[in-house]
């Protein structure tokens, strides 16, 4: 069967969604025999998983972070402290050289945020990580969104949605600058006889003067494999997916439906092409539930003994609920809720259906069973499913959640991987030597290509003239 973007049966690409805590996404499962989730801080843990995740040939271990509480639910801090909700967490940037050293071809994902940290520092680290594992990374651009973390940067409030996204581009901006244009490949020279280690006149400032930041450089990295990292972005805004369509190469795409995930797909394809890139310049991935053992029967146990341990305090906790919606009767509806609660009920008025009751919003917000891109079964039927997503909804890969450490991904290695590779839809071996970017795009891939607005700056000329704003002429958007 031919995809709808052409390809003739296109193989999975797959990435170990994590976090460096006990409550990633599904919350109170840490608690269920043999998980090793409170072993996080722990560096055998990140050793033991990316040691499995390359055995699995996965793409990569994804990272998440978030730098601030989920503080908004009853008692504040303190409930997401006893739940373990992202909490304590640690930064992921300094797992990867863990995990790179254990591991040779193994990507990683590390997601950091565009609103809080300056470009400069960030742009070293992650050249460092890039130079180090010889071209394994990628990096997951957020904007982030709580309101806790603003006031640990020194912010009294958050900086507005649509803002934090031009803010977002003249950072990646300038990472571009000093990433492909303040280095030529040359300009290490290590010529011992002539007593020059760098040849200077390979090697320039930038210079930016910005709305935002001034940054002069030279940049403080030589030019690793990859230059500029693989770019990662979830979004569903309409500002997110237009800085998706001019920058990031690997989306998470949302929407409940095939017809959603394939119109969101399409659209931002359309823009990419606005931006001077390709529609298949852009891979679109989806976090994708998976729980599967060798019969159905068995996958069915598993999820209802994962259900015993899953947490709704943990999710209304994670969801930022103002209210706990456990104290109404839950046959009440949700338009009553709001009327007794008024502003308190806050941003879960959003969330619900007015007429539905607090029963079934519970039930909605706990629940981490349902949905296109959940599955519980065995692995031929996990295997159709899977084909079904990357032929009929036209994503390239996921994101796989973790109920259990180490059991989901070992469950997915050793059940569903032999099946898909019988189906031809996943890679029966690495390319020796490949960078992050050419698993994702194929040979000779390992830098942005050309139509990225990254390499403008390949042209030292262009580190001179400023790129045009994002949004320029987008009525949709609110900026500042
Ligand atoms: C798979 C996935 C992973 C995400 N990981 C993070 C993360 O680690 N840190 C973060 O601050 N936001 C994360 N987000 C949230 C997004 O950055 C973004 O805020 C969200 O998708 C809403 O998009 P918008 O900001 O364009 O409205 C993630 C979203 C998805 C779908």
């Amino acid at each position: 069967m031919t995809s709808p973007s052409g390809d003739a049966r296109k193989s999975l690409h797959v990435n170990l969604f994590e976090m460096a805590c006990v409550g990633h996404i599904v919350h109170g499962l840490w608690r269920a025999p043999g998980n090793n989730r409170h072993r996080f801080s722990e560096l055998s843990y990140w050793k033991e998983i990316a040691q499995l995740a390359e055995r699995g040939l996965f793409d990569a271990i994804f990272l998440a972070d978030v730098v601030g509480t989920y503080d908004r639910f009853a008692d504040g801090t303190d409930a997401a402290l006893r739940q373990g909700v992202q909490i304590p967490n640690l930064d992921p940037l300094m797992l990867v050289p863990a995990m790179a050293a254990v591991t040779s071809q193994l990507g990683f994902g590390v997601t950091f945020s565009t609103t809080y940290e300056p470009p400069f520092a960030f742009a070293r680290r992650m050249a460092t990580l890039d130079v180090l594992t010889e071209g394994r990374v990628g990096w997951n651009v957020v904007t982030s969104y709580l309101r806790s973390a603003a006031r640990n940067f020194g912010l009294e409030d958050e900086i507005p949605h649509d803002e934090r996204y031009l803010i977002a581009d003249e950072y990646i901006d300038i990472l571009y600058k000093l990433w492909e244009g303040s280095w030529d490949d040359n300009a290490v020279v290590a010529d011992r006889e002539a007593d020059v280690f760098t040849d200077p006149a390979r090697v320039r400032p930038i210079n930016h003067r910005g709305t935002h930041f001034q940054v002069a450089g030279p940049h403080l990295v030589q030019p690793s494999r990859q230059r500029t990292p693989v770019l990662f972005q979830a979004t569903g805004s309409p500002a997110g997916l237009e800085y998706a369509a001019r920058h990031a190469e690997v989306v998470f795409i949302g929407g409940q439906t095939t017809a959603d995930v394939r119109r969101n797909i399409a659209e931002t394809r359309k823009r990419a092409e606005a931006y001077g890139r390709r529609p298949d310049d852009i891979r679109f991935l989806v976090q994708a539930g998976i729980i599967t053992a060798p019969t159905e029967k068995e996958a069915q146990e598993k999820l209802r003994y994962y259900r015993e341990f899953y947490s709704t305090e943990g999710a209304l906790i994670h969801a930022q609920a103002e209210v706990d919606l456990r104290q109404f009767d839950p046959s009440e509806t949700i338009a009553s809720v709001i009327t007794r609660k008024g502003a308190a009920f806050g941003n879960m008025g959003r969330r619900f259906r007015p007429e539905q009751t607090v029963g079934d919003a519970l039930q909605q917000i706990a629940r981490f069973d349902e949905g296109r891109y959940f599955i519980a079964g065995s692995p031929d039927r996990v295997a159709d499913a899977i084909e079904s997503w990357l032929d009929d909804d036209d994503i390239d890969g996921i994101n796989l959640r973790q109920y259990h450490s180490f059991d989901t991904a070992r469950d997915f290695i050793d059940l569903v991987i032999p099946e898909l590779q019988a189906r031809g839809r996943y890679r029966t071996a690495y390319t020796p030597g490949e960078t992050l970017r050419e698993r994702l795009f194929g040979a000779g891939r390992a830098r942005l290509p050309d139509r990225h607005p990254g390499a403008r700056y390949r042209d030292p000329a262009a580190l001179n003239t400023p790129a045009a704003p994002l949004f320029a002429g987008q009525s949709s958007i609110r900026t500042p």
